[in-house]
């Protein structure tokens, strides 16, 4: 773990609830992600997982508590204003446009930094060119650090699929987000898309200093990558600590990892 992880927290959850029709997606989930910090949230179908991250990103509001990204209550702000405030996500499902190259479907992570407009594309071709080259010299640093120049000019939908997941986790990035939301990152992965994946995302952390938070069923990967982990059953949390603190309690033990990990 490095050093920076302690500070004002780059996002606070305090007691939060959300229900559907007296489903309890949410149920009083409190904790904060720190500067630099690789924050896991696991628990089993159906726990709240997803929930969480509508609520971190402003698609659902929650019915009580509050949400604090940076120092700032964002709670009731619009998903886009979130976006704007550097809250980046990828889905469990890929949300690629499959026909656009690999390099555009990048530059549309950039489309929060354009501040040219078609008239003002004209008016000020100039700058507006500046900022284009600007934004693909960004868009060409993630291909570099993704490692997906062999892919760049050609249509998403003829990538494979482990390459599809990067380039969506590529987009986030070329946002430059201050969190990364990333919603099972290894889903349908083969062990070699994994860890090449696990590799990217600890180079996001460390490299890039961006704090992580990431939604996993994939245990091994979690406990190896994650510096804490919170468990959630039913909405409510049962733990939040240290992949060592968690894989002993025995609520978790008994819940959720199972027998296998209680020895
Ligand atoms: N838009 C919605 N309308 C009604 N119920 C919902 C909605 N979204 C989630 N729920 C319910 O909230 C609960 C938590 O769902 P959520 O998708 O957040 O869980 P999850 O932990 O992400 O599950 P998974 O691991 O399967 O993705 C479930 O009972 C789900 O049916």
């Amino acid at each position: 773990m490095s050093a920076n992880r302690t500070g004002t927290p780059v996002l606070e959850l305090d007691d939060v609830h959300l229900s559907f029709k007296g489903v309890k997606a949410v149920n009083g989930v409190s904790f904060e992600v720190r500067p630099g910090e690789l924050f896991a949230v696991i628990g089993p179908n159906g726990a709240g997982k997803t929930s969480l991250f509508n609520v971190i990103s402003g698609v659902y509001k929650p019915q009580q508590g509050s949400v604090r990204f940076l120092g700032e209550d964002v709670l009731g702000k619009k998903p886009s204003d979130i976006a704007a405030r550097g809250v980046s996500r990828t889905f469990q499902n890929i949300a690629l446009f499959e026909h656009l190259t690999l390099i555009d479907n990048m530059m549309l992570g950039r489309h929060q930094h354009i501040s040219y407009g078609a008239g003002a594309a004209i008016a000020w071709w100039g700058r507006a060119r500046r900022q284009e080259v600007e934004h693909r010299r960004k868009v060409e640093e993630i291909v570099d650090f993704l490692e997906l120049a062999a892919w760049r000019a050609l249509p998403v939908g003829l990538l494979p699929y482990g390459v599809q997941k990067r380039v969506e986790l590529g987009r986030a990035l070329a946002m430059e987000p201050k969190l990364l939301l990333l919603d099972e990152p290894v889903a349908g992965m083969n062990l070699e898309e994994t860890e090449d994946t696990a590799r990217f995302v600890l180079d996001i952390r460390d490299e890039l200093d961006v704090p992580i938070i990431m939604v996993e069923h994939d245990m091994g990967l979690v406990m190896d990558l994650a510096d804490r982990v919170m468990v959630v059953d039913f909405g409510t949390p049962i733990t939040t600590g240290t992949p060592d603190e968690v894989q002993r309690h025995p609520d978790v033990v008994r819940a959720y990892l199972g027998e296998e990990l209680s020895t």
